[in-house]
């Protein structure tokens, strides 16, 4: 019989009952209006209320029975999407990879790649009769695919890649190979049992000359009985972190056939006669990762939003220690120091999405550019995915993790989610572009529009401070507004910049290689980078909350994110007080004042932190938490928790008698 009160908890309620706005009026900003809201709710409505809970406790089966399992909810997923007709999530991106599936597939998605990564990448690699033919397969489920990009020996490096594709002047074919054990691709999620094509990215080689990086859809199984096609050696690679469902995979490949035709030919062509036409833009090749890394900074921002809203319904109800000694304990969302852990999360999900709509606004221009062979804001594109990509997910694995020291032993518990949520965070920080390797990308850009700075070019607009930042070396007159606050996260980030470029210069002039040298300054021209990062998303916060935006926002709404720009803008400032420092001596009695404004908006935030929670509009199915429901009966939910688990089903389990009874009699 189940423990669970039908009730609110009473602590919880009060902090409905007095905030200083409704969740809904913040739910309704936070998806972008009404009617975007009520296409999530809707879809949530469809796809969530009639699971079976036991879907949520895949920790307690097998790394087969996960996989098993995962692939009957997928279908289930795939029926209910079908039977919607719906393509788009509530925020115009591609349905698949959005947050509101989450909830049917804990355990992830087996076929999450092929959904989310390759369906995009035959639209942006394959000519339309090729989409007609290969994405339109995928998009009914008639062929299943993995994107089949790292090998065994290189992930990050992709010119290191060794499969290779040669074409067949007599049969007008490609003969794909995977020459050696490193050459093996290795992790593909989906590809180990799940997917009967994958989309392969190898060398290119005609007349045994290599012509670059090109993408082939290569099948790997039968279309009929699904198994292993001759010269194909495919697996799983065995239990990870976390993804547990997702099927990660291995490939090998001997002499495999595939028509010439089978090759991506949007942006790079072989002709029936062998002749190859070159790409105009050879990184377009790449453009597919530049998407899914979009569309990770909104995942992870989202994640950040439903560790938050856990930890921080759990912070309302329970209650420990009191402040004052004769005093009834507190909540224990009443400490100050709790306080520190929890709304600053908040604050940069929200920051971090404000970011991604923007992002994602550059990436539509971008591809629409790109569809009129116009490529001149690529780099932009590139660098700026890449920097809100590492930013996004590095400080959201951490501060998921601050969030489950939050809830103290029972953040640690499984069905907290809050470890699952850091896990599928985790992998974030490395899939799709190792983290560092993509800073460094930025520290690239960063130097090359610094050169145009100095140089009186032009800049793209994302850079655009570094040009008032050569001339403007400190801030004349420090208020301490939001303004003030920018600018000098901005002089230092161009201050960063400047010297990173000197000691570049300097190693060069040393006589070290442009490569040596860009090694040499690697830690600096991350600095750098994680700095530019920084900018791009306190002005997107800054803007959202002072801009126009603001305009038909109630009141009270725009008090609630103005206490959270505050908090956003003055806990940023204190993290990188060492690097202001360099460019604007602050006195002790300012650096003082920010520690005061940093406590007071604390302070602020503690009557709405409840409702804005509620606000991000996480159904409980997706946060699957025993400490973040909303009703708030945590104890009730941990206690069934403990009865369900599979060991407490018989009062002594076998192994006891079997062989813990007996040593212990041989000890007596
Ligand atoms: C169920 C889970 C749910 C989670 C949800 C996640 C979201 C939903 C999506 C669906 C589910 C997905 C699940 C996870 C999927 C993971 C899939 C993967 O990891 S797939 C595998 C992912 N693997 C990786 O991400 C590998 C990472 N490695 C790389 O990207 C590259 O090798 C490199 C960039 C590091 C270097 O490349 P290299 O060729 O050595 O280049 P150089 O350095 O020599 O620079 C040359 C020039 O090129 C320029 N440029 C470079 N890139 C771009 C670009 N994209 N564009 C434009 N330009 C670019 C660069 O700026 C430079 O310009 P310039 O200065 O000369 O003007
Ligand atoms: C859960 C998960 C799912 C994945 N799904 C897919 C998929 O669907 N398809 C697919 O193709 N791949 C997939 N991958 C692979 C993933 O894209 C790669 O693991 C990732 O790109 C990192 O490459 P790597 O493993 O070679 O790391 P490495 O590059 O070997 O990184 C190891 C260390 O070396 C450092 N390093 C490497 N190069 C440099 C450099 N130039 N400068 C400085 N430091 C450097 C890194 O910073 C890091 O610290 C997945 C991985 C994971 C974990």
């Amino acid at each position: 019989m189940s423990l669970l009160p039908k009730t609110v908890n009473p602590d919880l309620q009060k902090e409905r009952d007095n905030a200083s706005i409704k969740a809904e009026e913040f739910a309704v900003w936070w998806h972008g209006g009404k009617d975007r809201l009520k296409i999530k709710r809707d879809l949530e409505l469809h796809i969530l209320d009639d699971l079976d809970e036991d879907i949520y406790r895949f920790p307690n089966l097998s790394h087969e029975e996960i996989y098993n399992a995962a692939i009957k909810d997928f279908i289930k997923l795939a029926k209910k999407i079908q039977e919607l007709k719906v393509e788009r999530n509530y925020d115009g991106t591609d349905i698949w990879p959005s947050s509101v599936l989450w909830g049917a597939m804990p355990a992830g998605n087996p076929l999450a790649v092929h959904c989310g990564m390759v369906i995009e990448c035959i639209r942006i690699q394959g000519t339309d009769e090729q989409f007609e033919k290969f994405g339109k397969a995928c998009q009914s489920f008639s062929m299943t695919s993995a994107y089949a990009q790292t090998e065994l020996g290189h992930g990050t490096f992709i010119r290191g890649l060794e499969t290779r594709a040669d074409f067949d002047h007599h049969t007008d074919e490609f003969v794909l190979n995977t020459p050696t054990i490193s050459s093996y691709k290795w992790w593909p999620g989906g590809m180990g049992q799940s997917a009967n094509h994958c989309i392969v990215p190898a060398n290119l080689y005609i007349d045994n000359v290599c012509k670059g990086l090109a993408m082939f859809v290569v099948p790997i199984r039968d279309m009929e009985t699904h198994a292993p096609l001759p010269g194909v050696d495919v697996g799983d690679i065995g239990k990870r972190m976390g993804f547990a469902g997702v099927n990660n995979g291995y490939l090998g490949l001997k002499n495999v056939r595939i028509p010439r035709t089978n090759m991506l030919m949007r942006h790079s062509q072989v002709h029936r006669d062998g002749t190859f036409v070159q790409s105009p833009v050879s990184v377009l090749t790449y453009f597919t990762m530049v998407y899914i890394r979009c569309l990770i900074v909104r995942n992870v921002a989202t994640q950040l939003s439903m560790a938050a809203t856990i930890a921080t319904r759990y912070s309302a109800v329970r209650r420990q220690s009191p402040i004052n000694p004769n005093e009834p304990e507190v909540q224990i969302i009443d400490h100050l120091t709790q306080q520190k852990k929890l709304f600053p999360e908040m604050a940069n999900s929200i920051a971090y999405k404000l970011a991604f709509t923007k992002l994602y606004q550059l990436y539509e221009t971008t591809s629409q550019d790109i569809k009129h062979g116009e490529f001149s804001r690529l780099p932009e594109m590139h660098s700026l995915s890449c920097i809100l990509k590492v930013l996004c997910t590095s400080t959201t694995m951490a501060g998921v993790d601050i969030l489950r020291l939050a809830c103290g032993g029972h953040g640690y518990l499984s069905s907290s989610n809050i470890g699952n949520i850091y896990l599928d965070v985790g992998a974030s920080c490395t899939y799709e572009g190792e983290n560092t390797v993509l800073l460094l990308q930025v520290g690239r850009f960063l130097m090359k529009s610094y050169r145009s700075a100095l140089a009186g070019k032009k800049l793209a607009p994302t850079v655009a401070y570094l040009q008032n930042a050569v001339k403007e070396k400190s801030l004349c007159h420090w208020t301490g507004s939001w303004e003030d606050l920018l600018k000098i996260l901005q002089i230092a980030t161009a201050h960063k910049t400047h010297i990173t470029y000197e000691n570049l210069m300097a190693r060069l002039k040393a006589g070290q290689t442009e490569a040596e040298a860009a090694n040499n300054t690697g830690i600096e021209l991350t600095q750098a980078a994680e700095l530019h990062g920084i900018c791009f998303v306190a002005a997107t916060f800054l803007e959202e909350v002072t801009g126009p935006h603001s305009k038909p926002r109630s009141p009270a709404l725009n008090k609630v994110l103005g206490n959270l720009l505050e908090l956003f803008m003055i806990s940023t400032v204190l993290k990188y007080m060492h690097e202001v420092l360099r460019v604007h001596k602050l006195s002790e009695a300012e650096i003082r004042s920010l520690q005061t404004r940093l406590e007071d908006s604390l302070k602020a935030v503690r009557p709405d932190a409840v409702v804005i929670c509620d606000g991000f509009d996480h159904h409980d199915r997706n946060l699957f938490s025993t400490l973040g429901s909303y009703d708030g009966n945590v104890y009730e939910r941990i206690f069934e928790e403990a009865k369900r688990c599979p060991l407490n089903k018989q009062p002594v389990p076998e192994v006891i008698h079997t062989h813990l009874k007996p040593f212990m009699k041989s000890n007596l």
